[in-house]
């Protein structure tokens, strides 16, 4: 399993404070957990939550689990030490919040020479600046590995609202989809607050699974079970998926371009997503054969 091919179907945010959660996400059927000191630690427990999160990442034992830490942004008092301690506990990534421009990714990625090479860097795109600049910050480290949609600060600095079919919001995600997809990146939606509504989580979920996000942000465990269901290839896909590729095959082996299949052309673009998807199934079995 590669970067690029690693399930992030379910990210689950976790308080840094909290002993519990940080506990109980060692054996969450989540692919990544979001280790937070910004906005779900008080000011009074950041100091406290740093230390916290950076002994779970040390001591480890969450198995395959992706481990990130947010760190509170380099403009604020605590961001410089949760930068220093994170880089120190080496995580698989560093989730800076509020990127505007380029230079947040640059400026971070200079001041991260102390952390292991592994430590990639994850952008929080949710300010509308953000959006602005979302193609530069995309290019702008080789470091960074991922987008994480911040809807909810983004609907507050937009001074919009939280609809269910999140029309005030499309634009910002059209653009950082397209940035990421355009530079390699791995993108992740924003959180469902509504965490006790599956049905609506799940709309959620398959709306961003049809736009091409790899997977959600959830902030309960509660949430886990709908986004690695949704954002997981159905039997249907693969079986289709399988027949794609023998019967791509088998027309190239007789010396045609493309397929047909159920009265639908088969070209190699297809094929492409066809072993994407059968690549994703393969990375799925793979993690949660590591996690159980
Ligand atoms: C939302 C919550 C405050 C609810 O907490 P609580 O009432 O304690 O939930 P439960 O009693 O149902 O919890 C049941 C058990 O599950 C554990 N738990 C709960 N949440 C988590 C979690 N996130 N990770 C791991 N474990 C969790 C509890 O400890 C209970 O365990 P047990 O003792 O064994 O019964 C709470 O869920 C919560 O704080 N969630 C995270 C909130 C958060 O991180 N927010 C910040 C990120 S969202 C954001 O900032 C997005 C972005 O920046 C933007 O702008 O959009
Ligand atoms: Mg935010």
């Amino acid at each position: 399993m590669t970067d690029q091919t690693r399930p992030r179907r379910s990210v689950l945010y976790m308080p840094g404070s909290k002993a519990r959660a940080l506990e109980k996400a060692r054996s969450l059927a989540a692919d990544s957990l979001i280790l937070d000191l910004e906005d779900a630690v008080t000011p009074e427990e950041k100091p406290a939550a740093r230390d916290l999160v950076c002994a779970a990442v040390r001591e480890g034992g969450y198995g395959p689990r992706e481990l990130i830490i947010r760190i509170n942004g380099l403009d604020t008092e605590w961001g410089e030490a949760d930068l220093a301690a994170a880089c120190a506990a080496g995580p698989d990534a560093i989730l800076l919040p509020k990127v505007s421009r380029p230079e947040d990714i640059t400026g971070l990625e200079a001041k991260m020479a102390a952390a292991p090479a592994g430590t990639r860097i994850w952008a929080m795109m949710e300010t509308p600046l953000g959006m602005l600049n979302a193609a530069a910050i995309a290019a702008a480290s080789p470091r960074l590995a991922c987008f994480v949609m911040g809807t909810n600060d983004l609907v507050k600095d937009l001074q919009a609202r939280h609809t269910p079919d999140r029309l005030p919001v499309m634009t910002a995600l059209g653009l950082c989809l397209l940035a990421a997809r355009a530079h390699g990146l791995a993108i992740v939606d924003g959180v469902y607050n509504a965490f006790r509504d599956e049905d609506g989580l799940r709309a959620a979920c398959l709306q961003g699974l049809e736009m091409g996000f790899d997977g959600k942000t959830l902030i309960h465990p509660a949430q886990l079970a709908v986004a690695n269901e949704v954002f997981a290839p159905t039997p249907e896909d693969l079986a289709q998926a399988e027949v794609y590729v023998s019967a791509f095959e088998a027309a190239m082996a007789e010396g045609a371009g493309v397929a047909v299949v159920d009265g639908r052309i088969v070209e190699n673009l297809h094929v492409a997503n066809a072993r994407r998807l059968l690549a994703q199934a393969a990375a799925i079995r793979e993690l949660e054969a590591a996690g159980s």
